[in-house]
């Protein structure tokens, strides 16, 4: 059985509502004040979020930041501490047993020595409301691999048959762990095109990756962790925000050491740096540092200004000396207030 086929003892005698009728339902994912150690490691450490239906979420954060406990916890994997998981207004074990969530893990494995349409053939049987096997196959962009043995498939390959696993029970949730960690350019962007589409009919998307460029282009909003804690949650582009400061970028031929050092030192620059003849200027007032850098460099060209990417947000929010970070968005507010509770607890 795959490790990330996530529906224990399904119950018939129950009708999970469907995704297109969970609108008005409880929160697809709502986690309040979430703690999780393992011996003095803080893991998760007061994670409260709420996520609406058919958002697109994405979760960053560096290595050891605790995407993947969080993770465990939502699916019901690893209990926490502390504070409170519930996905539709239930139990993560039950929402998971009522196919209501489904999860692609990083570990997951796949059933050896099958087809991958028999193997997809006996899933089918353990959920409530699944798809046929063609239409989790079309969505996961897997159709003509039915046929082949799950034994023999690239590691690519294996990614989109985990993700019919994944869509078979035509879960409102999915869980997404590094999805695209082995797939290919093509790959990964029709695995991206295909979840955008399933999403948009209003089901709900979680997650983690390495990524920044895929956090960005797909996701509607990211929340970042650091050391087990939330520090920006918002749109992509106020998660930009966060990290204020522009950068010019220009040509500056025969620049040394010595003039990188001048232009450091310029009005509204705040960092100086050059690559051959190019120079780079981190800014906060890249208005008065254009009009020095053209004073005290009048042979400067090529300029050009830009706004912070989501990796130097990465970067600055989750360096072991972060610069000043604003209180992060809670595009809820209720999370908020579940995050103040459950401190003054
Ligand atoms: N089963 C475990 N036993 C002991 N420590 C653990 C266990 N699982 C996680 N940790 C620790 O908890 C912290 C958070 O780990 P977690 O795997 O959640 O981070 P992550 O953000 O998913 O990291 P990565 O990007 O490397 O996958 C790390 O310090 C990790 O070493």
């Amino acid at each position: 059985m795959p490790s990330d086929h996530l529906s224990p003892q399904p119950d018939r005698r129950r009708r999970a509502p469907s995704a297109t009728t969970l609108t008005a339902a409880p929160a697809p994912i709502a986690l309040s004040g979430v703690r999780r150690s393992y011996g003095a490691t803080k893991a998760v450490d007061g994670v409260s979020l709420t996520v609406p239906a058919g958002q697109v979420i994405a979760l960053l954060g560096p290595n050891g930041a605790g995407k993947s406990t969080t993770i465990d916890m939502l699916l019901g994997l690893t209990r926490p501490d502390a504070g409170t998981v519930s996905l539709f207004g239930r139990s993560p074990r039950q929402a998971c047993a009522d196919g209501l969530v489904a999860a692609m893990l990083q570990n997951g494995g796949l059933l050896p020595f099958v087809t991958v349409r028999t193997m997809l053939d006996a899933l089918r049987g353990l959920y409530p409301r699944p798809l046929t096997v063609a239409e989790a196959l079309r969505r996961a962009g897997a159709t003509e691999l039915a046929e082949s043995r799950t034994e023999k498939l690239s590691g690519g390959q294996r990614q989109r048959v985990r993700f019919a696993v994944a869509l078979l029970p035509d879960p409102a949730l999915l869980v997404l762990d590094e999805p695209t960690a082995a797939m290919d350019v093509s790959a990964r962007q029709a695995f991206w095109a295909s979840t955008r589409a399933w999403a948009a009919e209003g089901r709900t998307v979680l997650f983690a990756t390495h990524y920044l460029a895929e956090a960005d282009d797909f996701a509607d909003r990211i929340v970042l962790l650091r050391s087990g804690r939330v520090v920006a949650d918002g749109p992509t582009t106020e998660v930009k925000a966060l990290v204020g400061g522009r950068t010019i970028r220009a040509t500056l031929p025969g620049v040394d050491d010595g003039g990188i050092a001048t232009l450091g030192g310029l009005p509204g620059v705040t960092r100086a740096a050059r690559r051959g003849d190019t120079i780079e200027l981190r800014c906060s007032d890249s208005d008065v540092a254009l009009r020095a850098l053209l004073d005290a460099a009048p042979t400067v060209r090529d300029l050009e200004i830009s706004g912070a990417g989501l990796e130097d947000a990465f970067l600055a929010l989750t360096s072991d000396q972060p610069t000043a970070l604003p209180t992060p968005a809670s595009p809820t507010g209720a999370d908020t207030d579940a995050a103040a509770k459950e401190t003054a607890r």
